[in-house]
């Protein structure tokens, strides 16, 4: 694929072309003067790609924003947002600009590239303390002081949108939906400011029911610091007992109005009182009734820590005992008799499914913390450890691949001096395309220490989803051409198993076979329609930085989804096989296992429909791909 070719918005996929997709630009892809590298994510109106200075092989990572659709006028915005609240907690934008692809033009930011995890996801990897939650809170407002002290609000505050460095310092991202004094109003139809809806202050929500009892009326909701500080309460609460706080729409309101949210540690005891009580003004039913203003709020945290005793050094959650009715979720309360917003009847008993899983997922993690706490510590250090650069030097297993390439070697001289030797084994037979046998996607590999892998399916759907390999099983039990086995015997002979498996690296795609009726009824049920696609983790076996890339080879792969598609969920672990033959990896997953451990088939193929092309550095057997990809869904393999 040629740089030009990239650069007029087109690349070669096998024989045919197709359009160079905003959405998911491969790595090497230039935007401008910048060389896309990874793909980190996608939000409401673009997507984020790692990016490097073109040329720069070596140099700084960036996070590169692209807009989905042309001429997007947020951009715009948010880079002006960006350009005046100037904060070591608020990203830094570094230029923005105008990308031509193909007869349309894209706007684009460039900004820092903020190494670390979001809130939520470091939250629950750490079990961190009240004293580590309170830092961060301090450091929250502060950026957040700072932004309304220049007139701006950031409007879609909440732990997504917070990315936490591996020093534990906060950036607030994703300023998308903020506004500043003075800034263009760009819609003329939009009356609720974008957002997140569980993060909505109680003021917004009444505001947002009467304005549908008045569908003339026009004005917008003035988006105000109280609504900021609310969902700062909202996102604190979740972090510090584990749930969500009751919607105001959801329980009857009196009571909230009189007495407030109650207590937080009723549902954790380990709470501090004082950090508390300023959660708790985050969180006042009246806006009135919330502090003044961000400064004050984050002067009140940093004062409380200055007196924290050892009761803010526990974690958080304990190990053997659950949260006291941490198992209880408001929304499960509030099931059978919230009042219910006319309009909105289906859209809050998806939002209550989808809330439900959630806290059973997290339920989930806290209970593996508590089965083997070890585990997960070890886990959490490799993936650190990856993070920091040690990558598989560092890595814990690399003592135990010794004994398994010495055991390869022996076992590919041994398949060598086979071939040579039986009689009858060699044949021409036209048409075999494999030159090695290939696990099928049922042969998975042993679990590396500690992985789990899924619950069995029944025998029924085992035998549908099983793909169809028949010339891997003309390589296994029948001749195959004399060519191909000569190519095999030097590949063996050359270099033991390491060279046998890089001769694996001549495989090439299996047939076209069809998705099974039960797989394509599981999607239909997930609501994953043909085409749709969303991020992935390649291989969670190899852990590390996002924006690096790894190594696949031929065989099973399990990956992880980091973005929900349909009602397949952030988490789901897809079971698949991949070939890395003809310069492209091609990757088929027949089996999805989700958070909650339901297992169930699907028909996915990684990448687009032609795989991925090898990246620079690649080699048979042993080919770079970008460690977050993307799967798609199909009806049929092809
Ligand atoms: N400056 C950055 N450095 C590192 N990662 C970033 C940066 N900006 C965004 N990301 C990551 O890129 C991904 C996509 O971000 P983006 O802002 O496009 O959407 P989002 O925040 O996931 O969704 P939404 O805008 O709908 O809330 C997120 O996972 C985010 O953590």
């Amino acid at each position: 694929m040629s740089r030009d070719s990239l650069e007029a918005g087109r690349f070669g996929l096998g024989a045919g072309h197709v359009l160079l997709s905003a959405e998911w630009l491969p790595p090497g892809t230039r935007v401008e003067r910048w060389e896309v590298v990874g793909r980190l994510g996608a939000g409401g109106y673009g997507t984020t790609y790692s990016v490097r200075r073109a040329g720069r092989a070596r140099g700084r990572l960036y996070a590169l924003k692209l807009s989905r659709r042309p001429g997007e006028r947020w951009f715009a915005r948010e880079a002006a947002l960006l350009a005046r609240v100037r904060h070591r907690a608020v990203v830094r934008l570094i230029t923005h600009g105008i990308w031509r692809l193909g007869p349309v033009e894209h706007p684009y930011l460039v900004m820092e590239y903020v190494e670390g995890e979001s809130l939520y996801e470091w939250a629950l990897a750490r079990n961190p303390t009240a004293r580590q939650v309170a830092l961060l809170l301090a450091q929250v407002l502060e950026a957040l002081a700072a932004a309304h002290a220049r007139g701006a609000m950031h409007r879609d505050f909440k732990g997504d949108n917070v990315q936490v460095t591996l020093d534990g310092k906060v950036k607030l991202l994703d300023w998308g939906a903020g506004w500043y004094a003075g800034a263009p109003t760009l819609t003329q139809t939009a009356r609720l400011p974008p957002g997140s809806p569980r993060y909505y202050s109680p003021q917004l929500l009444r505001w947002r029911a009467s304005a549908e009892r008045r569908p003339g009326a026009l004005e917008p909701y003035t988006y105000s610091v109280a609504d900021e500080m609310y969902a700062v309460g909202v996102t604190f609460y979740r972090l510090l007992v584990d749930q969500y706080p009751a919607l105001p729409w959801l329980v009857p309101i009196e009571p909230l109005v009189s007495q407030g949210l109650g207590s937080l540690k009723d549902l954790n005891p380990r709470v501090p009182t004082l950090l508390e009580s300023i959660i708790l003004r985050l969180l006042a039913f009246a806006p009135e009734q919330r502090p003044e203003g961000t400064a004050s709020v984050a002067r009140e945290v940093r004062r409380a820590l200055a007196v924290a005793d050892a009761a803010w050094e526990a974690p958080l959650f304990g190990w053997r005992e659950r949260t006291s009715s941490g198992s209880r979720t408001t929304l499960e309360a509030a099931e059978a008799k919230g009042p219910v917003m006319p309009g909105q009847e289906v859209a809050l008993r998806e939002a209550r499914a989808r809330h439900v899983e959630e806290v059973h997922r997290l339920r989930e993690v806290r209970e593996l913390r508590q089965r083997d706490p070890a585990k997960v510590a070890e886990v959490e250090a490799r993936a650190f450890r990856a993070a920091r650069g040690g990558g598989w030097r560092s890595h814990p297993l690399r003592w135990a691949v010794v004994p398994v390439l010495l055991a390869g070697l022996l076992l590919a001289g041994l398949a060598s001096w086979r071939l040579e030797h039986v009689p009858g084994v060699v044949a021409p037979v036209p048409g075999v395309q494999q030159m090695a046998p290939s696990p099928g996607p049922y042969q998975a590999r042993a679990p590396l220490a500690g992985e789990a892998l899924p619950p069995a399916l029944f025998q029924q759907e085992k035998e549908d989803m099983t793909l169809r390999a028949p010339r891997q099983a003309a390589v296994n039990s029948s001749p195959v051409r004399a060519g191909a086995l000569g190519k095999l015997k030097r590949c063996t002979l050359a270099a033991g198993a390491v060279a046998f498996t890089a001769c694996a690296g001549a495989q090439i795609r299996p047939d076209p076979t069809r998705c099974p009726e039960g797989a394509l009824e599981a999607m239909r049920k997930l609501s994953m329609n043909e085409t749709g696609s969303a991020s992935i983790l390649t291989d969670i076996n190899q852990p590390g930085n996002n924006s690096e890339e790894l190594i696949v080879r031929d065989g099973p792969i399990v990956s992880l989804t980091v973005e929900s598609y349909g009602d397949l969920p952030t988490g789901t672990r897809l079971y698949g096989q991949l070939w890395t033959g003809g310069g492209r990896v091609t990757g088929r997953y027949t089996r999805a296992e989700l958070p909650d451990r339901r297992v169930i088939p699907v028909c996915l193929v990684y990448g687009n429909l032609d795989g991925g092309e090898w990246l620079p550095g690649s080699k048979a057997g042993a080919v770079r791909m970008p460690r977050t990809w993307a799967y798609r869904v199909v009806h049929a393999f092809p």
